[in-house]
């Protein structure tokens, strides 16, 4: 599958009176066309800045420090303002939370959404109105829904607006920074439904954000891991579901409830992470790592490619064993 967006050694810190919060640390993933790529962590380890850097939606106090953001061959850092907000919803757009973070509140949704097709296609002006309509159709929306005034519409609706517009201009990349979170779990599901739709019909590519590790693992195909600003591990879904390989990402997965089988205990990770201002030394997990062995102290393990994916752990880095070797190593 051929890249259509190339992040790497993105660094994105963010200034605040005890000093610098490294926020996003030399973080370098691929996502490939039509692909859904899946970033979670805890709360804080830097996924929405991560994801508010590659839509140049950062504000102070944050700063991007360094790296590149490659998407279809444009150096998305390189671009003035202008440029990028030519690309902006017609190459890439962002879905964010809240939906009122994405609508104007004194906007009739008919207007937001001609606004934004015309911004970019001033030709046209025309059957604007007739896109918008169609839009709203692709998300399930009555046509007349155009005249409401986006507080006239429930949580679960908006976001489908937000959704039809950040569709309007079939970009080929959607971010999706918690779309559902803050919905109720039937029209959440509803949403993750119609999101996929829309991409099988559409194949445009996801970089899907949230802190809720079984949803990203039904719907992406394969999943980065942030930890303390940095990429732990990056695998496909079936990996994943087979046994995850970085001890964090082993905790994330006993945090949650299983998909299937018997009920189990949630296992949680103990500890908290670190300050982002003064990170460890090494391995940012080694404090609350079970199975951490003396050099994670010291070495902060780089993240290595192997023959199951991308991971940043002395367990797997120095020999390039697979799960099974590593924990038996370990036993
Ligand atoms: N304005 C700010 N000033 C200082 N630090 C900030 C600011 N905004 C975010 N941070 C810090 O940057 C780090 C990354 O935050 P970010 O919101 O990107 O994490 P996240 O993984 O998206 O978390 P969540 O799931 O809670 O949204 C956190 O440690 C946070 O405290």
């Amino acid at each position: 599958m051929a890249d259509l967006l190339r992040v790497h050694n993105l660094s994105i810190e963010y200034a605040s009176p005890r000093g610098v919060v490294k926020a996003v640390d030399e973080v370098s993933f691929s996502i490939g066309k039509g692909e859904i790529f899946g970033l979670a962590g805890e709360s804080g380890c830097g996924k929405s800045t991560t994801a508010f850097g590659i839509s140049r939606l950062l504000r102070h106090p944050a700063k991007l420090t360094g790296g590149s953001v490659l998407l279809d061959g444009t150096e998305l850092t390189a671009l003035s303002d202008e440029e990028f907000d030519r690309l902006r919803w017609s190459k890439l757009s962002i879905v964010l939370q809240s939906a009122m973070n994405n609508l104007n509140p004194v906007l009739k949704i008919r207007d937001q959404l001609v606004d934004a097709i015309v911004a970019h296609e001033p030709e046209a002006r025309r059957e604007a109105l007739q896109r918008a309509a169609h839009l709203m159709k692709l998300v399930d929306l009555p046509a007349d829904r155009l005249d409401s005034y986006p507080h006239e519409l429930s949580g679960g609706m908006r976001q489908r607006v937000v959704i039809a517009m950040a569709m309007a201009l079939k970009p080929s990349l959607v971010i999706m920074d918690e779309p559902t979170t803050a919905l109720d779990v039937v029209v959440q599901n509803g949403i993750i439904r119609k999101i996929l739709e829309l991409q099988k019909e559409f194949g445009f590519s996801i970089l899907f954000i949230t802190h809720d590790l079984p949803l990203m693992l039904e719907m992406c195909d394969r999943i980065g891991i942030m930890y303390a600003g940095k990429l732990v591990e990056v695998s496909a879904r079936e990996e994943i579901l087979r046994g995850a390989r970085h001890p964090y990402t082993q905790g994330l997965l006993g945090s949650f409830p299983a998909l299937s089988g018997p009920k189990q205990r949630l296992a949680g990770i103990p500890g908290n992470p670190p300050d982002l201002i003064r990170p460890p030394a090494g391995c940012r997990f080694f404090p609350r790592c079970s199975q951490a062995v003396a050099k994670c102290q010291t070495l902060q393990p780089a993240l290595k490619q192997d023959n199951w994916g991308q991971i940043a752990c002395h367990l797997y880095t120095e020999e390039g064993l697979s799960r099974e070797q590593a924990s038996a190593a370990r036993e």
